[in-house]
């Protein structure tokens, strides 16, 4: 008889939304080889790659260790503002398809096919024929309460989500996101980290939509480095998922040690899904988060971290409030990143 493990019974349900991307190979990985998760499906989006190549890349990632089994579902493959509008009205379906070509796509971090340049055989599997933000919502109505979505990328899906069912803030489990920098500089410039300036319309949508949220942002996945002694580790391994990996990861050092000037790489999606396999490794402070979507400081974070009552009503008064990561226990998180990839199942 199968173990309750095997069956899915009392694992967390997740869905992890992803733009593979080097560290969201990680990630899944992580993922597939935590006992404590149960993976409904990986929905995909632009970042790292553009949306398509994020498909290609889901489905790759899972044939490369037998995961088929595992829905991989496309979602948008522009912002959140041109989604709505092509859905909108045709008139504006030219000047979307205009704006998207102008989406930030961090091709220098991960390669140009986003997996280190590996040149990988194109997968056989095909995604599922539904939207991402669709099949969000389903598996929120099929799993009242159940459901953590680990978004690793920016947040149009879960913003499309919102809008095709005002219930779902309320139906889906949790939202852990890999996003924002909170009081710390970003990465794309000073003020906006990656997935939030990709998107800054739809994270604000996300962050204020009242669903159950924890936000891991760049103060905290800064900490987290997988430096070059473990990655010789990951080296030696012959565990399928270290093999793979060790052929992936070059240039991701590579860009950390030109932009960086560092021996090592940021864990950031390891670091956020880990949030959902072992909670008590993150601590979190409460407060409002809102998301400048204009001018320099397009895609900056404001964190509402005050307990002070303003004068006057702010873009921030009366707003849900998200749990934002401010503690995680490093070397633990990378301790539990390499026990999972060392080892076959
Ligand atoms: O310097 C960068 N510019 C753009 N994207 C980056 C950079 N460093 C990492 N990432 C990617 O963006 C997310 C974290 O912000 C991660 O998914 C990481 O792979």
């Amino acid at each position: 008889m199968a173990g309750a493990t095997e069956t899915g019974e009392g694992r967390k349900k997740v869905i992890i939304d992803t733009d593979p991307g080097i560290d969201d190979a990680m990630a899944i990985f992580v993922a597939l080889r935590s006992p404590e998760l149960e993976v409904l499906g990986l929905t995909t989006t632009f970042g790292n790659v553009h949306t398509a190549l994020a498909t290609r890349n889901a489905l790759h990632l899972l044939e490369a260790v037998g995961r088929t089994d595992i829905p991989v579902v496309e979602g948008s493959h522009v912002t959140v503002k041109f989604s709505i509008m092509n859905l909108q009205a045709v008139s504006f379906s030219v000047h979307g398809t205009q704006k998207a070509t102008k989406l930030r796509i961090a091709s220098f971090v991960h390669g140009s096919d986003g997996l280190g340049n590996q040149n990988f055989p194109a997968p056989a599997s095909k995604p599922l024929d539904q939207s991402a933000a669709a099949f969000l919502v389903e598996q929120a109505n099929l799993y009242p309460g159940q459901v953590t979505v680990v978004a690793l990328g920016p947040l149009t899906n879960l913003a499309l989500a919102v809008e095709l069912d005002p219930s779902f803030p309320k139906k889906i489990g949790q939202i852990i996101i890999l996003g924002g920098a909170y009081s710390v500089n970003g990465n794309v410039n000073p003020a906006a980290e990656a997935n939030i300036f990709g998107d800054p319309d739809a994270a604000d949508i996300v962050f204020t939509c009242g669903a159950d949220i924890l936000a891991v942002g760049l103060n905290v996945t800064h900490q987290v480095v997988l430096t070059d002694a473990d990655r010789e580790k990951l080296e030696q391994s012959d565990s399928k998922y270290a093999r793979y990996l060790s052929k992936i990861m070059g240039i991701y050092f590579d860009y950390h040690k030109d932009a960086y000037f560092i021996k090592g790489v940021y864990l950031h999606d390891p670091t956020t899904l880990i949030a959902a396999v072992n909670p008590s490794l993150l601590t979190y402070t409460e407060g409002v988060v809102r998301v400048q979507t204009v001018g320099i400081t397009r895609g900056l974070t404001v964190f509402d971290n005050t307990k002070k009552r303003y004068a006057e009503m702010t873009a921030w008064s009366g707003m849900p409030t998200v749990k934002v990561a401010v503690t995680v226990d490093a070397p633990a998180v990378v301790e539990l990143m390499m026990q999972r990839l060392m080892t076959d199942d």
